[in-house]
């Protein structure tokens, strides 16, 4: 589990998080919504000590980060996986390549034992096959499965994801939040997701932390995210006219369902 306690972050003396807690659980998908500019990528780079709050407490497992020194901080770094919004690859290394990489860079393993463990995650993410393709020879969905594969060769603790669903189709980026989960689950990963897909939001938000201009604003998981009061997130999640009738169809069928 991650735990922020009262962070704040400002720039140029103008505050962006204000007093900012919350908790990222273990084994779960924990997402990060709010309107563009309310500062998820500043509290995202917080987390991963990218920027540091000038207030507060941010806990991985009951280590704070704010206290580490450089060495801490390079072990605490092996301990996650980062999924880049553009998938990140390298464009002169195959796929197998790519994910062979961190094991590479970060681990005494052998050659042989590098490749099977690379394998081992490309047949996870369903790839199995596509070991010898460069990523320009694949799909943008292939790219951010080859992404996902690649995040998790070290068998991360913690998982940083953002815009795992940028640029994708609809159904691929099912998919892929379908994939995030299941490998969440399996692998007991807390998961922090940064995203604007009200689909993620419905479909995998077990534990969601909504900002608003910097303030944690609400937090709940994708059931209760259809009985919310806070003005604020309604209008953030049911803009659109599709969103409304799924939160009307979804609030009449629990009416009639209560005894
Ligand atoms: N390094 C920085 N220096 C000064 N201001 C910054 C810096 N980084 C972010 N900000 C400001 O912090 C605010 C929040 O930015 P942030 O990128 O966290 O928003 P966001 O919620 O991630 O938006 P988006 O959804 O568009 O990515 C913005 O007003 C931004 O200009």
């Amino acid at each position: 589990m991650i735990e922020v306690r009262n962070i704040t972050k400002s720039f140029d003396g103008k505050t962006i998080l204000h007093d900012v807690s919350a908790s990222f659980q273990t084994g779960k998908t924990n997402l990060i919504i709010g309107q563009s500019g309310s500062g998820k990528t500043v509290l995202v780079k917080s987390l991963v000590g990218l920027l540091r709050p000038e207030k507060g407490e941010i806990l991985y497992d009951g280590r704070d980060i704010l206290k580490m020194d450089q060495n801490q901080m390079k072990e605490l770094r092996k301990e996650i996986g980062m999924l880049f919004q553009g998938s990140a690859l390298f464009d002169s290394e195959t796929v197998l390549g790519n994910v062979m990489f961190p094991l590479t860079m970060f681990t005494n393993m052998t050659y042989g034992e590098i490749k099977d463990r690379a394998q081992f995650c490309l047949e996870r993410v369903n790839l199995k096959g596509a070991d010898k393709k460069y990523p320009s020879e694949i799909s943008g969905g292939m790219q951010k499965r080859v992404a996902i594969a690649r995040a998790i060769a070290l068998n991360p603790k913690y998982l940083f994801c953002d815009e795992p669903n940028s640029g994708l189709d609809p159904r691929t980026s099912i998919l892929i939040d379908e994939l995030l989960s299941d490998i969440t689950h399996e692998y007991n990963i807390t998961t922090i997701i940064n995203t604007h897909d009200m689909n993620s939001v419905l479909g995998i938000g077990e534990n969601i932390i909504f900002l608003n201009k910097g303030h944690r604003e609400w937090v709940g998981d994708m059931h209760e995210i259809y009985q919310t009061s806070n003005e604020a997130l309604n209008e953030f999640v049911f803009a659109n006219d599709l969103f409304q009738k799924v939160r009307a169809y979804v609030l009449s069928n629990e009416t009639t369902r209560k005894p």
